[in-house]
């Protein structure tokens, strides 16, 4: 089944005490950016040690198994780690980052957040000379790129390898005695550079990481830049002109994906959510008694809505804590209860009130209906949704792995079927406009792809998130799968 899933998130820390902890913290704070499989490699300077592993965080670092985190901390002065959701390769230990490996020049370890657009093109073209490839995801290219002789023999091979990728990619990369973090062109995702209190030099997905250990957001990594973190400090170089691509951050990361107390792309993500939130009010305003959120991420922009109307604020809905971000079930009938178990609406609050309910998304539409009718269940008159983004219509290449397009509810219906199929009063969309006037940069600084069909950067589309590993793979990893 598909839906729509967060993104990954990496950590990297160099030259500090402890730092299988600071990256355990670190990785623990972006949980939110991926809930399929967690990793780490730390370096004592001249080798690498690693551990990853299905599943959460804590569950994949669990005290109780063999003290893995003292394990990888002894001795080490630094490291990488990353949680996944997989956009492109099955979900699967194989497929578990960061992937290490050894080449010609030493060992090394390497960890991504994106989808590289043309990695089943590389991978042909290396399968053709022999490579043998061990996962299905796009990653493990970028090993391959690093080792090839051709390669190395350039003066800046990551900066080679760099400049051969599509698509969005944050990739770290760790060598006993350095990390390389990298950023695409056009920006697509997040990536910044922190520092721990103790002046560690860290680099996170989002700037929430170095909140968790303590520390700061210095700045973020730019479009086309590789930073170093070494003994020597921190350097910079550039694998491009730097600003002869026009940058594409993709402000889902703001609508949704992003930790509300995180700075991506130079704002604060909960602000921005405020923004959306308050400018919806401008565009659909309604005549109702009570404005409720639809939690998480529903909630700044519910606020921004209240705020601007002058309309009260209420939580009509408690949300579990046991029930994770991204629920995903086979069936529509899972899915439907997966989301009953998670939102439950408070009667007081709702009961005989015109309520509007925000959200900041609809995708499938099963969050939205399943709590519609639990509002009026619960006695509420009238409910009126509001979104606090446009109409999701098109799908995403670039890191996101929304429902296919043709289970995306907006592509399906128009406004008023949606609006009869949701069984709302009524329903508005903050517009792609309204949307851009909300955030710092100027609007052709951001990837709105998914409500307008514009893509800036290549997305070779043709190609399926299944496209890598032929015949022979997928008997390989069914077996695997199943164990
Ligand atoms: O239309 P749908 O297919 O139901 O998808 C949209 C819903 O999914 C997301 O919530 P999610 O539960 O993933 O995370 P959250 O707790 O951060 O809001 C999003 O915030 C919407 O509520
Ligand atoms: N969401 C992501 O950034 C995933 C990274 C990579 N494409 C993978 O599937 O492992
Ligand atoms: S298509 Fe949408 S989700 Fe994907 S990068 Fe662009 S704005 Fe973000
Ligand atoms: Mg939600």
């Amino acid at each position: 089944m598909s839906y729509k899933r967060e993104e990954c998130g990496v950590f990297g820390i160099w030259n500090t005490e402890n730092p299988a902890e600071k990256i355990y913290f670190g990785l623990h704070s972006l949980q939110h950016r991926g809930q399929e499989s967690a990793g780490m490699t730390t370096t004592d300077r001249s080798s690498l040690k690693h551990f990853a592993g299905m599943g959460t965080v804590s569950k994949v670092f669990r005290k109780s198994s063999m003290n893995i985190i003292p394990k990888l901390s002894d001795g080490a002065s630094g490291g990488i780690g990353h949680v996944r959701y997989s956009t492109a390769g099955a979900s699967m230990r194989d497929n578990a980052q960061p992937m290490v490996a050894a080449y010609s020049q030493g060992e090394v370890a390497v960890a991504h957040n994106g989808n590289i657009t043309n990695a089943d093109i590389l991978r042909e073209e290396y399968e053709s000379t022999g490579s043998i490839f061990k996962t299905t995801s796009d990653t493990e290219i970028l090993i391959h790129m690093l080792a090839k002789p051709a390669h190395i023999n350039k003066t800046d091979t990551i900066a080679h390898v760099m400049r051969h990728l599509d698509g969005a990619f944050c990739v770290l990369y760790l060598f006993p005695d350095r990390i390389e973090a990298a950023r695409d062109p056009h920006g697509i995702r997040p990536l910044s550079i922190g520092k721990s209190k103790n002046g560690a030099w860290c680099v996170a997905s989002e700037s929430c990481a170095f909140d968790a250990i303590g520390g700061e957001l210095v700045r973020d990594v730019e479009p086309g830049e590789i930073v170093t973190l070494s003994d020597d400090g921190l350097s910079s170089r550039f694998f491009i002109e730097p600003g002869s691509v026009k940058p594409s951050h993709c402000i889902f990361e703001h609508v949704y994906f992003s930790r509300q107390n995180s700075k991506v792309f130079g704002e604060n993500v909960h602000t921005a959510r405020k923004n959306f939130g308050a400018q919806l009010a401008v565009e659909h305003p309604a005549d109702a008694d009570v404005v409720i959120p639809i939690p998480d991420s529903g909630t700044a922009s519910a606020i921004g809505y209240a705020n601007r109307s002058g309309i009260p604020f209420d939580m009509g809905f408690v949300r579990s804590h046991y029930i994770g971000r991204s629920f995903i079930a086979p069936t529509q009938e899972m899915r439907d209860l997966a989301v009953r178990l998670k939102l439950a609406v408070i009667k007081e609050a709702v009961e005989g009130k015109r309520v509007v309910v925000v959200d900041d998304s609809i995708v499938r539409g099963t969050t939205t209906r399943g709590k519609v009718k639990n509002l009026r269940e619960a006695g509420a008159k009238e409910v009126h949704i509001r979104v606090s983004c446009p109409p999701l219509k098109f799908p995403c290449f670039y890191g996101v792995d929304f429902a296919s397009k043709d289970e995306l509810v907006a592509n399906r219906m128009d406004m008023d079927e949606l609006s009869r199929y949701l069984e709302a009063d009524s329903i508005g969309y903050l517009s792609v406009e309204g949307m851009l006037s909300c955030v710092n940069l100027p609007p052709e600084h951001y990837c709105t792809a998914c409500w307008t069909g514009k893509y800036k950067a290549p997305t070779h589309r043709a190609r399926s998130k299944d496209a890598m590993g032929g015949s022979n793979h997928k008997m390989l990893f069914q077996i695997e799968d199943s164990r």
